[in-house]
C-alpha cells in the first residue's frame, strides 16, 4: 500500500515512534479515514507493564507520535501538500496529557487522533487508544510548528 501511509511521507525519519527507518522503534503506520487520522499496532510481547497488559509509556508514546503526525499530515493538507509533504513544515511535542482509563490487553490496538484546534502555531490534537472497540487510553497533545531540525 505504497503512499496510504502518512510515515512514507516523513521520510528519512528515525524518530523511536514513528520513523520507518529506525528498526528499534515502534514503526507505527498511520492513515486519514475521514477527519480522523487511524493506526493500528500490535505490541511486542516484551512491552508489558502490568502482567498481561501494555506498558503505560508505550501508551504514551504511541498518542505522542501518532497525533504529531496526525497534526504534520493535516498541515500539510491545509497547505495543499497531501502527496508530497514540505519538509520544511516539522512539529515538535510542547504538552501531552494522557488519561488511563483501562488497562490496555496485549494485542492489536487502534488509534484514533482528531485536530481539535489550530491556533497560530499550534496544534491541539485528541487521540484515543482503543482496544476491541472500547476506549483504554486518551490523550491530549500540543504538538507546535518550528523551523526544521537538524
Ligand atoms: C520530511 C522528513 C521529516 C522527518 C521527521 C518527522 C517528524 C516527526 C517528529 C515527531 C516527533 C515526535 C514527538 C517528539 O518526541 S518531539 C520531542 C519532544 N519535544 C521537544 O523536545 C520540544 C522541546 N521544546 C522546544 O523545542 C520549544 O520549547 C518549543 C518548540 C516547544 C517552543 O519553543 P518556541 O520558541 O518555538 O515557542 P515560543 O516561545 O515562540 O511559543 C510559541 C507558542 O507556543 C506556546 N508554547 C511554547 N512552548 C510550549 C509548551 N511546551 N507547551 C505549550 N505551549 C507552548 C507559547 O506559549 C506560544 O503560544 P502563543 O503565545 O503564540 O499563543
Amino acid at each position: 500500500m505504497t503512499g496510504t501511509y502518512i510515515q512514507e511521507k516523513l521520510r528519512p525519519n528515525h524518530c523511536f515512534g514513528c520513523g520507518l527507518d529506525n528498526p528499534y522503534g515502534l514503526q507505527i503506520h498511520s492513515f486519514w479515514e475521514g477527519d480522523e487520522v487511524v493506526c493500528r499496532w500490535t505490541p511486542k510481547h516484551y512491552m508489558t507493564g502490568p502482567p498481561n497488559f501494555l506498558y503505560g509509556g508505550i501508551s504514551a508514546s504511541l498518542i505522542d507520535c501518532h497525533s504529531v503526525n496526525a497534526a504534520v499530515a493535516y498541515a500539510n493538507r491545509q497547505a495543499g501538500h497531501e502527496e508530497a509533504f514540505d519538509p520544511e513544515l516539522f512539529m515538535v511535542t510542547g504538552t501531552m496529557t494522557i488519561k488511563y482509563h483501562k488497562p490496555v490487553p496485549m494485542h492489536e490496538v487502534e488509534l484514533r487522533a482528531r485536530i481539535a484546534k489550530v491556533e497560530g502555531r499550534k496544534y491541539l490534537v485528541h487521540t484515543d487508544i482503543l482496544s476491541n472497540g472500547e476506549r483504554c487510553v486518551s490523550g491530549e497533545v500540543l504538538a507546535i510548528r518550528i523551523a526544521r531540525m537538524g
